[in-house]
């Protein structure tokens, strides 16, 4: 019955103060206010409506993700929100869109990278919509080869001038997101050539269609690289090809040929190239950048899911009938917990790595403005690791948390297909996954001496045990003298092990922090402490061939599992009721908030199209001819 809570049951078991959980969650009183505000606002609108997606056609979608993105523009320039609350407008209304890379790429190169005089030119424009960017590096030959690129930018001395070319086939600009058919500016990434000599990769802002009549410009050949993965999900996105034909280009982003670069580079009137003493990898920043938002990301995308299947798992009943009773709840069975619950833990886990790399970033873009480039090699390692790690398991998790919800999971209504498919190519986009963990493996090949001299530091047991097996992991493969490109499968493994230790350490670390709000602090020390055995147990011959646990610790840390998911189930409903997410933006029947699935599953059945008719369009042309032809076949 609509208006009855039929979780009421669940959420009276709860045995912390869930609004303050919501405060952790969200991570500050501000930010829980901003989120919940928007959240609901967004939720409210009729103009935000999503649950129509799945029957609408490729290009129906594409203009209604277009009305949207306009809608959300015109509601934040009508309501004077601020930057917070408009990105949190946009996260809600939940579509991925040409927007995305606007404000989430090509507005943080220009200020990561730009001098002060682009700045200046280029943000006041791209802030207010006047121009809309994209972020234009992927070529159709290369994308994880960022120094493969083959576009080439050539700069003309005697016009002061860049010349953006796309000199074969595969240096079509392939992949960029708004490209399409949207963006009217890019960020283009190219091979800067200097007086015959070349320069390497560098970032150029390009324009590419007309601000009159949105018609490409002269040498721009553009458009969408056709559907993706999933129906609507992220067809909402134009994803484009381009090619450039000798394009004249005054503005290069990481040159200015008028101007002294204080970053990357500069090309002086003289037409002379000066590289400055920066590390060239500066030219990745924004890559570096947005890996940090994609981890915050992934805790957003992973805690939707478990929020979907932890409330079905408590309304679904199956078996276990007594005398007549009711049914068991599917929650209750210690297979659902040992699939759900670690998914749980994963999901707040994922939330405080992601704080801790927001500061991360935050302090080693301070460092680089003082020229404190000491910082840059860890950021990049731990942002590139902790993207490949969390967005892994989140995919992973999505379709676990389908599978938790049995064949209902895999309807639409659910809301989980369509996580999905939005979710998974966060495994590939801003750079794959296996690629970045190399970079990791990399990097600790270079620090794996450091590694003992952490160890000895006053650390938690838990944290001792996870860096052992790190150094453990490394030593067995440094010590085998193999180049690293053989023993690549095993360093991607260590790669694993060691970001897996930081997030472990950060959710620790979280927990020395004062923690406000009854019981609160011990729901967290519950699921950290399910985080840490759960991927014990799931690696345990690691942890065991370093000697540092036995098999009698393996098996009590399987016990511990147990009881830790015992003290969870009490509180599964009210821990997903601390993300704060409307049915709205769940978008799940299954995961809707009252818990009254089953008339919520059947009325919204009769709202497929298929529907409208009782007889099916194409019965009278193809069926009944079937069902009434004369067998003459006498075996039939
Ligand atoms: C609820 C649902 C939510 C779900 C979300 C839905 C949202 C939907 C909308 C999403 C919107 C936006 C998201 C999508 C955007 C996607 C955009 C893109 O994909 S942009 C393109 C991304 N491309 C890549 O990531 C390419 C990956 N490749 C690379 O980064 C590099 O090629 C490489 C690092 C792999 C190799 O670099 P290279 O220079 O060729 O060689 P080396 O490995 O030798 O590196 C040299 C040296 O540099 C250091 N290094 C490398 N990278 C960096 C860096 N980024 N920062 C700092 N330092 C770096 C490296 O460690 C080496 O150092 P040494 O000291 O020499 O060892
Ligand atoms: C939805 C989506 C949106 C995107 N948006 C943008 C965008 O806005 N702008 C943009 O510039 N790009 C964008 N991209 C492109 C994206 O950044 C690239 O696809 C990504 O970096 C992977 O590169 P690739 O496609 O070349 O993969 P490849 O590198 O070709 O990967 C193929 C396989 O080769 C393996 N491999 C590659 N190199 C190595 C190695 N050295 N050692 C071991 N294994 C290796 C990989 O692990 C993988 O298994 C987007 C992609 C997607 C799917």
């Amino acid at each position: 019955m609509e208006g009855v809570d039929h979780l009421a049951h669940e959420r009276n078991k709860s045995e912390f103060d869930v609004d303050a959980m919501k405060i952790v969650w969200a991570g500050s009183p501000h930010a829980f206010d901003v989120s919940d505000r928007i959240s609901k606002l967004v939720a409210s609108d009729p103009g935000f409506r999503k649950d129509n997606r799945s029957t609408l056609s490729r290009k129906e979608l594409f203009k209604n993700t277009l009305r949207k993105a306009a809608y959300a523009w015109k509601t934040i320039v009508d309501l004077r929100l601020s930057e917070e609350e408009a990105a949190k407008l946009r996260f809600y209304v939940d579509e991925p869109a040409f927007t995305d890379l606007h404000w989430g790429m090509f507005i943080p190169a220009i200020k990561g990278q730009g001098t002060e005089e682009q700045q200046q030119k280029w943000l006041p424009l791209a802030y207010k919509m006047q121009i809309i960017g994209c972020y234009a590096q992927t070529e159709l030959g290369h994308g994880s080869n960022v120094q493969g690129l083959e576009t080439t930018a050539t700069f003309d001395s005697q016009t002061d001038e860049f010349i953006i070319h796309s000199p074969t086939l595969t240096s079509s600009k392939w992949w960029p997101g708004g490209l399409g058919k949207v963006a009217t500016h890019a960020i283009a990434y190219a091979r800067l050539i200097v007086g015959g000599r070349e320069h390497g990769v560098h970032g150029f802002i390009v324009q590419l269609r007309s601000l009159e009549d949105h018609s490409p410009l002269l040498g721009i050949t553009v458009g969408d690289i056709g559907m993706k993965f999933g129906n609507g999900a992220y067809n909402t996105m134009d994803n484009g090809v381009l090619q450039f034909d000798h394009v004249l280009d005054v503005y290069s982003i990481a040159f200015a040929s008028i101007a002294v670069m204080l970053w990357v580079s500069q090309v002086t009137c003289e037409g002379k190239y000066k590289q400055s003493d920066v590390p060239r990898q500066l030219v990745y920043g924004t890559m570096v950048y947005v890996r940090q938002t994609i981890v915050a990301d992934a805790s957003c995308a992973l805690s939707r899911a478990v929020c979907i299947a932890t409330r079905y798992s408590a309304v679904r009943r199956q078996f276990g009938s007594q005398n007549g009773g009711p049914e068991t709840q599917v929650i209750d069975y210690k297979t659902q917990q040992s699939r759900l619950f670690p998914l749980l833990a994963s999901a707040y886990a994922f939330r405080f790595i992601g704080e801790w790399l927001k500061w991360l970033y935050a302090d080693v873009t301070q460092r680089l403005q003082a020229n404190d480039f000491s910082t840059l090699p860890e950021a990049h390692a731990c942002t590139a690791g902790l993207k490949s790690l969390t967005t892994t398991a989140t995919a992973d998790g999505i379709e676990e948390c389908r599978k938790l919800c049995g064949g209902h999971g895999y309807l639409c209504s659910s809301g989980l297909p369509e996580l999905f498919a939005v979710y998974v190519p966060a495994c590939t986009y801003e750079g794959d996954n296996t690629v970045l963990l190399l970079q990791v493996a990399r990097f600790l090949m270079k620090t794996v001496s450091q590694l003992g001299s952490r160890l000895s530091s006053k650390k938690p047991v838990g944290t001792i045990a996870y860096m052992t097996r790190v150094e453990h992991l490394m030593q067995c493969r440094c010590g085998v003298q193999r180049g690293f490109a053989e023993l690549s499968a095993d360093l991607v493994e260590a790669a694993v092990a060691h970001c897996q230790l930081i997030v472990v350490s950060k959710f620790i670390e979280k927990l020395q922090q004062e923690i406000p709000g009854k019981g609160v602090k011990q729901q967290l020390e519950v699921l950290c402490n399910i985080y840490a055995l759960f991927l014990l147990h799931k690696h345990q011959g690691d942890f065991l061939s370093t000697g540092c646990i036995t098999p009698k610790h393996a098996a009590l840390a399987n016990d511990e599992l147990r009881s830790l998911y015992s003290q969870v189930r009490p509180n599964a409903i009210a821990l997903v009721d601390a993300f704060n997410y409307t049915d709205h933006y769940l978008g799940s029947i299954l995961g809707c908030y009252d818990g009254n699935v089953y008339p919520k599953l059947y009325e919204a059945a009769w709202k497929d199209p298929l529907n409208e008719s009782v007889v099916p369009d194409g019965y009278h042309l193809y069926i009944r001819p079937l069902l009434k032809q004369e067998i003459r076949t006498a075996r039939l």
